[in-house]
């Protein structure tokens, strides 16, 4: 047998699709464990589910494997979703050691099933994928609790044909997502491809199945992760801060290294300097048997890892979701507390440069989103930890650059004030409880914004513009000269030079009236007094003469290269022949 020594059990997270089977999933295994095991063979933690290992090999019906596994049993985080994955950190990693993804088979990919792939992948994450709501297929016949081999040869062909085919669409949406799938039995070597194991958390057939993909991951991948010292002092990720009557505020811990005592000290990362305090209780839920107690936890003295605690000290208010927790000695107490906050100062952004300014509920979100951002690039100005606040509004409203005056919430609230402030401002408040989404919806800004540059570049444009000095319409000889016009193509405006046919520029238009009301253009067909500074009448310009909007080369290129099919036809022609005008004597003009 392999060598079990300090071994601990993996933490596993069950992350997928709002409604796609998360919890049904998590109540199945732990019924499972509850009804199969002998009594006290689960043990409810706090925030988590420990099932140890003959529990699983019992379900799993042959007592030959048990030789085969090595790890203590699966300790299951209560909590799902990616969520409770994120919030459980460790230094630069995820503390969760193994995932479940779960996908509705019939429903298939959803936006926060490709969100669990994305983080998973990031973390490096060992997990399987499982095709949950088997019993849905049209004429499927349920067996209750059978392991998936067992059950599917009950089904006639049609209905497994059917469940290939969904099966097959759910690899193929994994594939595109970057990760070679098969269906768990015909997987060989699970560092290579992913196992999806059909499921319904519903009837539990395929739980068994999806145990044992998980002990076997466990087993290939994580042996060198497992290994802890008992005796180590505790090291562990605070996953909830949560107010407890007659408590106050108290700590959901889950421990991953060493022990934690009663009246250890112990270290926490708050947003300013790390919590000192020293334990006061640890606490577990009681056992069914024991409700008759007024509260719903018992203390114990010490707890190894890896375990679910309540942990109960004075001055834990500011504790952060998400942020380590380390028992720490007299001697160590400095060093510690320096790790711990460096820890969260990792994390933590405070450039007061320019960029955007992202507010997360946990540590854990915090690290991703940032991670999200700077894969693309986006500067960012602070990241921290908290409520959209005041302050935060304040800070964002004085960034000028539009695409960087915005902030970024995940499962944060604004407060009313900031609220307040932020309607008045022409700040970009993005919040949402899906990390992809925040950073889809961002691009989809900064796409909006650019857009909107470039439009307000096309407006500045100088457009192509044709018109004709109208017979005994000369109302002014010079300085200016003002004339009577018909535009023919294009439009005319104020400050565009023009040119005669034959590419002399012979002044600037100064002014335009029409109906003695000064106007800034005119378009085609228009007739309007036109006032030419530069030009004399009966010296460079004269009745008849047909004239054009003299182009700066840089707009020419922009309107021939970049928006010549949103120009009008009449513009379209003008611009054509101004071109054609221009490079006679160059034919490279505006190329
Ligand atoms: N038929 C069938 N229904 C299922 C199965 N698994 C879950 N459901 C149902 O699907 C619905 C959603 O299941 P949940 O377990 O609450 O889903 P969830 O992913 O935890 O949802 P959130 O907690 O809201 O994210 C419930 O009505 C379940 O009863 C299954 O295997 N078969």
């Amino acid at each position: 047998m392999a060598d079990k020594k300090n071994l601990r059990t993996p933490i596993v997270c069950v992350m997928g699709h709002v409604d796609h089977g998360k919890t049904t999933l998590l109540d199945k295994i732990r019924g499972t464990a509850i009804v199969s095991g002998e009594a006290g063979a689960i043990t409810q933690h706090i925030g988590a589910t420990e099932v140890p290992i003959d529990v699983i090999i019992n379900k799993l019906g042959d007592p030959r494997l048990r030789d085969r596994f090595i790890v203590p049993g699966l300790l299951f985080i209560d909590t799902p979703g990616h969520h409770a994955f994120t919030t459980l950190r460790s230094r630069g990693g995820a503390l969760a050691d193994l995932a479940i993804v779960v996908v509705d088979i019939n429903e298939g990919f959803k936006p926060q099933t490709y969100e669990s792939l994305q983080i998973l992948k990031r973390f490096k994450t060992p997990f399987v994928v499982v095709a949950n709501k088997i019993d849905r297929i049209g004429g499927w016949v349920s067996q209750k609790d059978l392991p998936f081999a067992a059950t599917f040869k009950k089904q006639s062909e049609d209905v497994q044909a059917r469940l290939e085919t969904k099966l097959y669409e759910v690899i193929g949406e994994l594939y595109n997502q970057g990760f070679a799938a098969e269906r768990y039995d015909r997987v060989t070597n699970f560092q290579k491809t992913l196992g999806v194991v059909p499921v319904s958390a519903m009837t539990g057939e395929g739980i068994p199945d999806v145990l044992m993909v998980l002990l076997g991951l466990a087993q290939k991948f994580l042996e060198a992760n497992l290994h802890y010292s008992a005796k180590g002092p505790g090291v562990g990720t605070v996953l909830e801060v949560k107010e407890e009557k007659g408590l106050g505020a108290t700590l959901d811990v889950i421990l991953y290294d060493g022990t934690l005592k009663k009246g250890d000290t112990v270290v926490i990362g708050s947003l300013g300097k790390p919590i000192q305090t020293k334990v006061r209780a640890l606490l577990k839920p009681r056992e069914l048997s024991e409700m008759r107690y007024e509260s719903k936890f018992k203390q114990v003295n010490k707890v190894t890892a890896a375990a679910g605690v309540k942990i109960s000290a004075p001055g834990l208010e500011g504790a952060l979701a998400g942020s380590p927790i380390r028992v720490a000695t007299e001697e160590t107490l400095d060093e510690i507390a320096a790790q711990v906050k460096s820890e969260i100062d990792e994390v933590r952004i405070d450039t007061g440069s320019v960029g955007i300014m992202i507010k997360a509920d946990t540590l854990g979100s915090l690290e991703a989103l940032v991670h999200e951002f700077q894969k693309d690039d986006v500067p960012i100005r602070k990241a921290e930890v908290g409520d959209i606040s005041h302050r935060d509004a304040i800070e964002a409203s004085t960034v000028e650059d539009p695409l960087y005056s915005v902030v970024i919430g995940f499962n944060v609230k604004v407060h009313p004030d900031a609220r307040d402030f932020l309607q008045e401002s022409t700040v970009k408040v993005f919040t949402s409880d899906v990390i992809y989404r925040l950073v889809e919806d961002y691009q989809k800004y900064v796409k909006e914004q650019q857009e909107q540059a470039e439009k307000k570049i096309f407006e500045t444009i100088i457009r192509p513009g044709k018109f004709k000095i109208l017979p005994g319409c000369i109302f002014r000889q010079s300085k200016p000269a003002v004339v009577g016009v018909r535009v023919l193509g294009g439009v005319v405006r104020t400050n565009a030079d023009v040119m005669l046919e034959n590419g002399n520029v012979v002044g600037k238009i100064k002014g335009l009236q029409i109906e003695g009301e000064n106007i800034p253009s005119a378009g085609v067909g228009k007739e309007v007094a036109m006032a030419i500074d530069g030009a004399t009448v009966g010296r460079q310009i004269k009745e008849e003469d047909v004239l054009y909007i003299n182009v700066p080369e840089r707009h020419a290129k922009v309107l021939e290269h970049e928006i010549y099919d949103s120009l009008s036809t009449d513009e379209k022609e003008t611009l054509d022949i101004f071109l054609s005008l221009k490079r006679k004597d160059n034919p490279f003009w505006a190329k």
